[in-house]
């Protein structure tokens, strides 16, 4: 188990260095600068269980809200729906693909970049028939302990806030209002 846990979590060390990576030449910075936010930092592993719910109008899997690390990746185990992104003021369906990971960019990674890759509202609810199983990667990322945009990206369209000053924001702004941390940051 803890072999398997350790291979997964390197497994996944790798593909996010990849799409950063990918994410780097598409901002037309070094890759290693956007590479190094993340270098040293915390991985975090979440396995999520929904049970499923005859009065799923009831209940929710996971509230509205948009992560707080750098990326994350997202493994749907089995083919249940139930995670949803917000756009355009409407809940849609990500719909489970085998083998296919979904990526979501953290707020962090959205200030780092200086708001070039957004973070997206989502959230899971539950199926009347079938139970879901995903598996969630959590990268941190940041600078010398400072949330802020890469200093190659051109004027900050985020005030730069301590790391810790950052978690407790976001904490209490997605249990308290329901809303992006990250806004509360732009310029
Ligand atoms: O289980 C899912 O599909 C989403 C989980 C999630 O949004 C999270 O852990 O932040
Ligand atoms: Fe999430």
């Amino acid at each position: 188990m803890k072999d398997s846990i350790d291979k997964y979590a390197m497994e996944m060390w790798n593909l996010a260095m990849q799409l950063l990576g990918f994410m780097a030449s598409d901002l037309g910075v070094e890759q290693e600068t956007l590479l190094a936010a993340f270098r040293g930092k915390r991985q975090s592993m979440t396995l999520h269980h929904y049970p499923p719910c005859h009065h799923p109008e009831k209940v929710i899997g996971i509230a509205p809200h948009s992560d707080g690390f750098g990326l994350t990746l997202l493994l749907q185990v089995n083919d249940t729906p139930g995670l949803q992104i917000s756009k355009d003021g409407r809940w849609h369906p990500v719909r489970p693909q085998t083998g296919a990971f979904v990526i979501n960019v953290g707020e962090i990674l959205e200030v780092l970049t200086n708001g070039h890759y957004k973070s997206v509202f989502h959230r899971v609810v539950v199926d009347t028939e079938r139970g879901r199983d995903t598996i969630v990667v959590f990268q941190d990322a940041c600078i010398d302990g400072v949330v802020k945009p890469l200093l190659e990206l051109g004027e900050a369209r985020y005030h730069a806030i301590d790391r810790l000053e950052y978690s407790k924001g976001h904490a209490t702004e997605i249990f308290s209002r329901g809303e992006r941390f990250v806004d509360t940051l732009k310029k």
